[in-house]
C-alpha cells in the first residue's frame, strides 16, 4: 500500500523505541520506567492485567499523553511533543478500545476521513472541487477504494456505519486507520466484544496487512489465544511496570506473567 522512501527502515530493524517511559496522573503512576522496542514488519502485543498500562502506553505512543519523564524514538530520531494528528502525518495511525467513527456517516466517508491527512490542495481548491483537487480526490477515491475491497466491505460502502453490527464497525474503523497509510499501526483492543467468527476475520484481516504492506503492528489485546497466533513478541505489563518480553512462547511459560494473570501478590 505504501511506496518505499530513502527513508525507511529495513525490515527487522527497530522502528520505534520506548525507553524508559514513565507517565503519572496525580498520585497515580499509570507507567514506570518502562522500555522495549518494535521491529519493522513484526507484529508486537502489549499484554497485562486490566489497569496495567497498555492503553496509557499506545496514548505516549501516538501523541496523546505525554509522558512524565523516558523518550520514544521513531526512525532512529526522539520523537518531540507532538499531538496524536501530528503523530498519524508521520506514520502511526491507531485505533480505539472502543469503536470512534462518524456513526451517521457511511463506510466510505468514514475511510475517507481517514484519507484527509493525506490530502494536499488547499480547502480553497477542495470546495471548488475543480482542477488539481478533482484530480486528487479521484486518485484518494481510488486508495479508499482498494481498502474497501481488501477488507471486504463493498457491500456496505454506502452504509452509515452506526446502523453496521460491531464486528463490521471495528474493522471499517481499520480501514480508516489504513487510508492514513501507517507505517506504525496502534491496534487498541481489535477484538474486543466480537463473536468467533467476527474474531477470526479480524485476526486474518490483520495478519494480511502485515504480510501483504509490511505494516508494523502493535496491539493489545486480552484474548490470549490471539495473541499467542498473531504475534511476533509480546511485552507484558502489570501495575505500570514491565514484567516480560520475548516470543508469545517465552512469554506463556514466564512465572512473573502466570502469577499476575492469576492474580498472585509479588
Ligand atoms: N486519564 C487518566 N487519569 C487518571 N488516571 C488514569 C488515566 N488514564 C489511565 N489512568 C490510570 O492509569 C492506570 C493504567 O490505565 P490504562 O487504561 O492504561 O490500563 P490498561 O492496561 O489499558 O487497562 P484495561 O485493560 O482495563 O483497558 C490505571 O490505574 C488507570 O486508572
Amino acid at each position: 500500500m505504501r511506496a518505499p522512501s530513502a527513508t525507511d527502515i529495513a525490515a527487522g530493524e527497530v522502528i520505534l523505541a520506548v525507553d524508559n517511559v514513565s507517565l503519572g496522573f496525580g498520585g497515580v503512576k499509570a507507567l514506570t520506567d518502562v522500555s522495549f522496542d518494535i521491529k519493522k514488519g513484526e507484529v508486537r502485543a502489549i499484554i497485562g492485567p486490566n489497569g496495567a498500562g497498555k492503553t496509557s502506553m499506545l496514548n505516549c505512543i501516538n501523541g496523546f499523553y505525554h509522558p512524565t519523564s523516558g523518550r520514544i524514538t521513531f526512525k532512529g530520531k526522539t520523537r518531540p511533543k507532538m499531538r496524536p494528528h501530528e503523530a498519524a502525518a508521520g506514520g502511526i495511525a491507531r485505533t480505539f478500545q472502543n469503536v470512534a467513527l462518524f456513526k451517521g456517516m457511511s463506510t466510505l466517508d468514514n475511510i475517507m476521513a481517514g484519507r484527509t491527512l493525506k490530502m494536499n490542495r488547499s480547502f480553497f481548491w477542495q470546495v471548488l472541487r475543480h482542477g488539481p483537487a478533482m484530480d486528487e480526490e479521484i486518485a484518494h477515491r481510488r486508495f479508499v477504494e482498494e481498502i474497501i475491497d481488501f477488507l471486504e466491505i463493498q457491500h456496505i460502502r454506502k452504509v452509515p456505519v452506526g446502523k453496521l453490527p460491531y464486528g463490521l464497525q471495528k474493522r471499517v474503523e481499520l480501514g480508516r486507520a489504513l487510508a492514513m497509510e501507517p507505517e506504525v499501526l496502534l491496534l487498541d483492543e481489535p477484538m474486543a466484544g466480537m463473536n468467533l467468527e467476527e474474531k477470526e476475520d479480524m485476526c486474518r484481516f490483520i495478519l494480511d496487512v502485515s504480510n501483504q504492506y509490511g505494516t508494523t503492528i502493535a496491539l493489545i489485546e486480552h484474548d490470549m489465544g490471539v495473541v499467542m497466533d498473531l504475534s511476533d513478541r509480546v511485552v507484558v505489563l502489570e501495575y505500570g511496570r514491565k514484567i516480560a518480553d520475548g516470543t508469545p512462547d517465552e512469554v506463556k511459560r514466564n512465572q512473573a506473567v502466570i502469577d499476575a494473570y492469576l492474580g498472585v501478590a509479588h
